[in-house]
């Protein structure tokens, strides 16, 4: 890909509001590259769920942010999906919540992306894999030196899907 490229969908794609999904209660041995994740998507648009990075925030966690209660989380992060254009989930760690997120994700019609490192004692379940729709749900295995490449696909074809009429992205604005 080269590396305009990158710049362009940097500078342009500012509107765009990206939910990014990753395991809390099952497990945060993943928290270190769920940080990264989100640092690189930061270069697209805004990412709605930069808690879920938080080194801070534990298995065991009484409190997330603002949200005090399971209820609170549950209802912010129900409205932060629907106020999403894309969903970028870390799946490796099998998580209840992100399978849930991702369902929910399904259901609106959002541009789902998942991101898996294959290992045998994390396989992947066919509820994620077995849901790949075209333009709509993604599964990409991955090591994190492919991610750059992975992340300008994603959000290339992204943006050219929702403006079918131009490719000029000085005029996109996310729905
Ligand atoms: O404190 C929380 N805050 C929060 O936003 N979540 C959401 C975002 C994560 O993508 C997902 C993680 O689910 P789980 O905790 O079941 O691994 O659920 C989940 C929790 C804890 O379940």
């Amino acid at each position: 890909m080269p590396f305009f490229l990158s710049e362009e969908i940097i500078t342009m794609a500012t509107g765009l509001k990206v939910y990014f999904c990753g395991s809390i209660r099952a497990g945060r041995g993943d928290v270190e590259i769920y940080g990264r994740i989100v640092e690189m998507l930061g270069k697209y648009g805004t990412v709605l769920t930069p808690f879920v990075a938080d080194p801070n925030l534990t298995v065991h966690s009484a409190e997330e942010g603002k949200a005090k209660t399971d209820k609170e989380i549950y209802d912010r992060d129900m409205s932060l999906l629907e106020e999403c254009h894309a969903i970028v989930a870390e799946v490796t760690q099998p998580s209840l919540g992100v399978g849930f997120e991702l369902g929910r994700g399904v259901a609106m019609n959002k541009k789902i992306l998942c991101l898996y490192r294959p290992q045998p004692e994390k396989r992947l379940s066919a509820m994620v894999r077995g849901a790949e729709k075209d333009g709509f749900f993604t599964t990409k295995d991955y090591k994190e030196e492919d991610l750059p490449a992975i992340f300008d696909d994603f959000f290339q074809n992204f943006l050219r899907r929702d403006r079918k009429d131009s490719l000029d992205w000085k005029s996109y604005e996310p729905m």
